[in-house]
């Protein structure tokens, strides 16, 4: 029987690095047309880069990944797993998960980060807000609307990862940041005329105040859709669904007028992260950013749930919040490590247990059932 000839694949389509296999995709970061096999190497050996670039490790590190479940996360611990057997990085690498404990949503996240656990054979950290703020997400936006839920998701969430990484005796959290997110904290630091916080919106590595855990973003440079795709073509596991609560309304406008501008110019997210990397405020400029902050000044200045005891405290665009700053200490309240003579998410914290009083003198103190009336009364229009 005569073998069945093989369709010759057209110049076209062949991949543009290795001209030998059939292109499948086109890269979303620049247009290029790639077989699977190469977009694996350019995706790994990119983020490789900008790992050796800021030499984000050292030999024995141990260190801690975000993990969430989502996408981002997840291929981030792949790609470290990856990255640390082929490049011999010496990483011991574990897995910390924060519970915010909003019901339908991270407890089946929590339940794939479970599964990635066996699958990447890492340990695995679960910390949970009940446990260190004695609330739940769902309890926090009975509490206070669905507005704000992503201002205390936040605050919690930075302390909580800080707080889980130095039990592990950790002192240095990856997270999946990507390109996308980086984008467009910039864009909203723009929109907003926010200077002072342009200018450290786009570094690969942060501490907070006060704080010993160093946070870095491997995927600086890495596309949000390169991220999905790599996912897919990789089969890994993870979890697509959005959070309950909706995304910071800016945050969420920001997001679509970048995904307008990617449409248009791919390259635009690498731009405005370029653009980002070179704001520089003058020194002038920054010494009265600094005096109006002290003397509590300033467009992002607000009395906060502390306001009881007179305290002005102003409040981020990102959602930290700062009090008058004083040296390395510890939070009267809870005993962290804070600048602050009450952390931020014990100030958050106190203005909760207000509210919480407050809603069981006027009758309904079933959380959970308050959780789902909020939502049922915001989504409605009338
Ligand atoms: N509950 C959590 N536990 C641990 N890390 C988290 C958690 N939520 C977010 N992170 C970390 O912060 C990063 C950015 O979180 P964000 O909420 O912006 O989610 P995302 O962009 O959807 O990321 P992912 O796809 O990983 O969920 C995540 O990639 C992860 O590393």
């Amino acid at each position: 029987m005569p073998e069945p000839t093989k369709k010759p694949v057209k110049v076209s389509q062949l991949c543009e690095l290795c001209h030998s296999r059939k292109a499948v995709m086109k890269r979303p970061k620049n247009l290029q047309k790639l077989c699977k096999q190469c977009f694996f190497h350019v995706f790994e050996t990119e983020i490789h880069l900008t790992i050796q670039k800021e030499q984000l490790f050292y030999k024995g590190e141990r260190v801690a990944i975000g993990a969430s479940g989502g996408k981002d996360s997840t291929v981030l611990a792949s790609i470290l797993k990856t990255l640390n057997e082929r490049y011999n990085y010496g990483l011991e690498l574990v897995l910390l998960s924060i519970d915010e404990g909003i019901v339908g949503y991270r407890d089946d996240s929590l339940a794939t980060v479970k599964r990635n656990q066996k699958q990447y054979e890492m340990p695995l950290e679960i910390v949970s807000y009940r446990d260190l703020y004695n609330w739940t997400m769902d309890e926090i936006v009975a509490c206070s609307g669905i507005k704000s839920s992503c201002t205390y998701c936040g605050v919690l969430r930075r302390q909580a990862l800080d707080r889980g990484a130095l039990k592990l005796g950790i002192h240095h959290v990856v997270t999946g940041h990507n390109a996308d997110d980086m984008a467009e904290t910039v864009l909203m630091n723009l929109l907003r005329g926010d200077t002072a916080r342009l200018e450290n919106s786009v570094n690969v590595t942060t501490k907070s105040s006060g704080s010993p855990i160093k946070r870095s973003k491997p995927f600086k440079y890495t596309y949000q859709k390169e991220i999905v795709l790599y996912a897919h073509y990789k089969k890994l596991d993870y979890f697509s669904t959005e959070c309950t609560y909706a995304p910071e309304a800016f945050r969420g406008t920001a997001r679509v007028l970048l995904k307008n501008l990617e449409s248009i110019r791919p390259s635009c997210i690498l731009d405005i992260i370029h653009s980002g990397e070179h704001f520089k405020l003058k020194e002038r400029k920054k010494r009265d950013l600094a005096k109006n902050r002290k003397a509590g000044k300033g467009r992002n200045t607000a009395t906060s749930a502390a306001a009881n005891s007179n305290k002005e405290v102003e409040v981020r665009p990102d959602g930290s919040v700062s009090l008058h700053s004083r040296d390395g200490n510890r939070c009267e309240r809870c005993g962290y490590l804070s600048m602050n003579r009450v952390c931020k998410a014990c100030i958050l914290i106190e203005g909760l247990e207000l509210s919480r009083a407050k809603v069981a003198i006027e009758g309904d103190t079933s959380v959970n059932g308050a959780a789902k009336l909020t939502k049922t009364l915001e989504q409605l229009s009338f």
